[in-house]
């Protein structure tokens, strides 16, 4: 660096923008004893013997182990001008400023000693010198800017800001502490620089102490910025401004607070003491903690007190024997500030240009980085989104492999619910399942899965069962148990084979032995190449059926037995086998008996000889439900698609004869066996009560009885009309409704049949409606299939009407039944008719009967003349009205 004046110059070129360790400049200034010091005959106890060595003169009269001689880098005696003392103490460090280096002076020592007298001069002459300098070197561009503040009670004003407020203090990380709000004021020229002195010291904060009628209370900074960048460099991308700062601080007097009496003294030492404290701290090295936010000048000034701030102290002191402690207060701070090294370095700052492509770089390496932390909080924030969708899609897929589950499952239950009405009605004998001692539904289902099924069902049986028992209870129990004494309720539970027996006694034997057996004819039949419409056909002889014949002991005895039959029991028995008649005989009889409307009246008569007959007992009931058996002699004529009608008519009514069996072991096990014992002993109650009618003629037991069988005949015909609906809607074939309609016999007899048929037929119903087929034996009835069956079997019944009736007959019922003689396919229309009116009992009475004649029913054996209900007796009956008409036809 050269000379201030000009005749050196900076050699800009060469900075060093490296830091270089130095010391802090301390100079120590003596001023002349002033005119209170000199009234008081003070004298100087000081005494500079050379440039850099003070002495205190009045050793002797001290007496004190203090140091009398003190060295600094520079001393000024009271002769000394302050040109002198800013030219070699002040003027290097603070034109540094021009060099790019900050820098710092301070005027550190007691009140009055000249700290304000020193600086005042040092900055002139610095402003003057760095004006000088700037108007030397145009090849550089200068801007200088200048700003002042005071701190005064620890509090930061703005000299060049009337208001007085005061500012913050803010840290900037790279500036340091930062004056918020201070004026900056960019100098025009140095007169504009004085003018603005002279600002601050008007602004500044003065007193009057007892040692000075113009004390400074405050701690007064002055900066002056200096920027410079080289001429021949403006506006290019390599250029450089070189910029930095000096400080011209006058601190406020360093007496104690005592000597002072000074309210403001405590703050103003607390800045001062601080400013002592890291002086000494930074004296004996950079150990340990440096106090310098303990204060606001420290704060301030921090990078010029052993940071990158070229710094001088100036301390100045009063000669006076008076302030000796003072002087040697101040002597002791500035040879602990001279052990202080700074790393002053030139402050190089880049173009704004260069600045703005390098911030440029800066700003997109840091959007970079943004987008990179954005792509990664996103692939972050997209792998949680998709972890949480994948979870929630895992967690989706078990609720629906869940609810498939329990879809299947229901839907499994469902189908073994609806299988279980099918096979429980379809299973082929109840005998085998007795003969495994277990309940079909228990075996296959659980028990409440068996429960909904039959609990309806048992229910509705149950309570038409108690209808009957309740009816015809009393009249049979006192019979039952007289006629078989031994064959008590809990005997007959215990008894393996008694359930079978017992429905052979008392409903017939097996009625799936008898449809195995029309299976075996049916087959036979084939083989003979019978091209007859087959239909069903009970073997009697291998039929147990217990006649309720009065036996010589008691009155009645079983009898009849088939030669087949396993049942010994009922062979033992004594039972007999009576033979039905075949419908066609029946017909035969029925067409030939008169047509008289008084039969009807006289149907309950003749119902009631029979039973008074003995004839049609509840035990020979199912016997005489067999009876109706194919006429063998009309099978002679069946072609193939006869056949196959037949083989589903037959099919059906084999499946019809196995539910039969099965349910009619449910009625059995929702009705106790006394009740059925009773209903049994009812028929058999009631020869002897037409006895007694007779005998009495109206005794009050014989009204009861009469009320009873009124009562059931009404139930009997509401449900065979029931029955007769459901056919229709169920497309069930004409010869089944044929055959069963023949089976009714109009008495108690018929009720677990007719419950039975009921029951199936409902649940045929129901699962037509539900849409559900009715499967078993790869066949599958549903409503149209059975319909289009039902259609196949009316034409296989017109055809067979050319062999069964005369052209007279077939006349007669066209001309009944509204067709035109001679129309076309008249025989089909006639048996499209069949069956169709189900209102109409006398429609239905003579479809059966034409059926019947049809399909070659005949008796089997000696059947008795009524069947279920129907008059076949050569007497005029009521309840065949198609007997009426018949008889003109044939
Ligand atoms: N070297 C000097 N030569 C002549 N007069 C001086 C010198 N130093 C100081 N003075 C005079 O001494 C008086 C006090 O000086 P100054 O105000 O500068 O003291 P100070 O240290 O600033 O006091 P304070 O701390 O109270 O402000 C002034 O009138 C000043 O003119």
């Amino acid at each position: 660096m050269g000379s201030i004046n000009g005749e050196e110059s900076v050699d800009w070129d060469a900075q060093d923008s490296s830091a270089q360790e130095e010391k802090i400049f301390v100079a120590i200034r003596l001023r002349p004893l002033n005119e209170r010091e000199l009234a008081k005959n003070d004298v100087s106890d000081w005494e500079c013997i050379n440039n850099t060595t003070i002495i205190f003169k009045n050793t002797l009269q001290e007496r004190s182990l203090l140091p009398t001689a003190y060295t600094f880098d520079r001393v000024f005696g009271f002769d000394a001008s302050t040109r002198q003392v800013y030219e070699e103490a002040a003027k290097k460090i603070s034109l540094s400023v021009l060099s790019g280096m900050n820098s710092t002076i301070f005027a550190y020592g007691q009140t009055s000693s000249g700290k304000t007298y020193t600086m005042t001069g040092i900055t002139e002459y610095a402003i003057a010198d760095i004006y000088d300098y700037i108007d030397k070197h145009f090849e550089r561009e200068f801007v200088l800017k200048f700003s002042a503040m005071e701190i005064y009670n620890e509090s930061v004003r703005d000299l060049l800001c009337i208001d007085g407020t005061p500012l913050r203090l803010l840290d900037d990380p790279e500036r340091g502490t930062v004056v918020d709000k201070l004026t900056e004021v960019t100098l025009r020229d140095s007169d504009h620089l004085r003018e603005l002195l002279s600002v601050c010291e008007a602004q500044r904060q003065i007193g009057e102490t007892t040692l000075n009628e113009m004390s400074s209370r405050s701690h007064q900074i002055l900066r002056l910025t200096v920027e410079s960048e080289a001429r021949s460099y403006l506006g290019a991308e390599n250029s450089s401004t070189v910029t930095a700062s000096v400080n011209f601080v006058d601190l406020a007097g360093s007496e104690r607070a005592s000597q002072t009496l000074s309210a403001e003294g405590c703050h103003i030492n607390r800045s001062l003491l601080t400013l002592g404290t890291v002086i000494r701290k930074l004296s004996k090295g950079r150990n340990g903690h440096i106090p310098y936010r303990d204060s606001k000048l420290t704060r301030i000034l921090q990078n010029s007190l052993g940071g990158n701030a070229r710094t001088a102290i100036i301390c100045t002191m009063s000669p006076a024997h008076g302030h000796l402690e003072q002087s040697r207060n101040t002597l002791l701070f500035a040879s602990c500030a001279k052990q202080v090294s700074t790393n002053a370095q030139v402050n190089v700052v880049m173009s704004e240009k260069a600045l703005v492509k390098q911030l440029h770089k800066e700003l997109a390496r840091l959007e970079n980085e943004l987008r990179n932390l954005s792509s990664l909080s996103a692939s972050c924030a997209s792998a949680s989104a998709l972890k949480e969708k994948e979870l929630l899609i895992e967690k989706m897929d078990k609720e629906i492999r869940d609810l498939t589950h329990q879809r299947d499952l229901a839907q499994s239950r469902l189908e073994d619910l609806l299988l279980a009405g099918g096979q429980h009605r379809a299973s082929k004998s109840w005998v085998d399942m007795n003969n495994n001692g277990k309940s079909p539904y228990t075996d296959e289902y659980s028990a409440s899965e068996a429960s909904e099924i039959i609990d309806p069902i048992r229910h509705d049986v149950s309570s038409r069962a108690s209808y009957i028992s309740d009816k015809y209870d009393p009249v049979i129990s006192s019979r039952i148990e007289d006629q078989f004494p031994e064959n008590n309720e809990e005997q007959f539970l215990s008894d393996n084979t008694s359930p079978r027996l017992y429905i052979d006694k008392y409903f017939g034997p097996d009625p799936c032995q008898g449809w195995e057996k029309i299976a075996q004819e049916t087959d036979k039949n084939f083989e003979d190449n019978c091209k007859e419409v087959q239909c069903i056909e009970i073997d009697f002889s291998k039929r147990n059926v217990v006649s309720s014949e009065p036996s010589p002991e008691n009155g009645y005895h079983v009898s009849g037995k088939s030669p087949c039959s396993s049942d010994n029991d009922a062979s033992d028995s004594g039972i007999q086998v009576p033979r039905s008649k075949s419908c066609a005989a029946i017909l035969t009889t029925v067409v030939n008996s008169p047509s008289s409307k008084e039969e009807k009246d006289n149907e309950t008569t003749l119902q009631n000889e029979a039973d008074n007959q003995g004839r049609l007992s509840n035990v020979e009931t199912a016997a005489d439900r067999k009876t109706v058996s194919r006429d063998e002699s009309e099978s002679d004529s069946m072609n193939e698609e006869e056949q196959n009608i037949t083989t589903m008519n037959e099919d059906y009514a084999d499946k019809q004869q196995e539910t039969y069996v099965k349910e009619v072991k449910e009625v059995i096990k929702t009705k106790s066996v006394k009740q059925v014992q009773r209903d049994l002993e009812m028929k058999e109650e009631r020869k002897p009560d037409s006895e007694e009618e007779t005998a009495d003629g109206c005794s009050g037991k014989t009204q009861d009885r009469k009320q009873s069988a009124s009562d059931w005949h009404a139930e009997f015909e509401r449900q065979k009309r029931e029955i007769i609906e459901l056919w229709d809607v169920c497309c069930i074939p004409l010869v089944h409704r044929t055959y069963f309609l023949l089976l009714f016999k109009g008495d108690p007899s018929d009720a677990v049949y007719m419950e039975v048929e009921l029951r199936r037929l409902s649940f045929l119903k129901n699962s037509i409606r539900g849409g559900v087929s009715v499967e078993k034996d790869d066949r599958i009835f549903t409503q149209a299939s059975s319909k289009k069956a039902l259609n196949r079997e009316r034409e296989m019944l017109s055809k067979r009407m050319l062999k069964k009736f005369t052209e007279k007959e077939r006349e007669a019922l066209y001309e009944k039944w509204g067709i035109d003689v001679k129309s076309k396919q008249r025989r089909l229309q006639l048996c499209r008719r069949l069956w169709t009116d189900t209102t109409n009992m006398e429609h239905i009475n003579d479809s059966a009967a034409i059926v019947a004649k049809l399909v070659g029913f005949k008796e089997a054996g000696q059947a008795p003349k009524e069947m279920f209900g129907l008059s076949f007796s050569p007497k005029p009956v009521t309840s065949l009205s198609w007997r009426h008409s018949l008889p003109s036809m044939m």
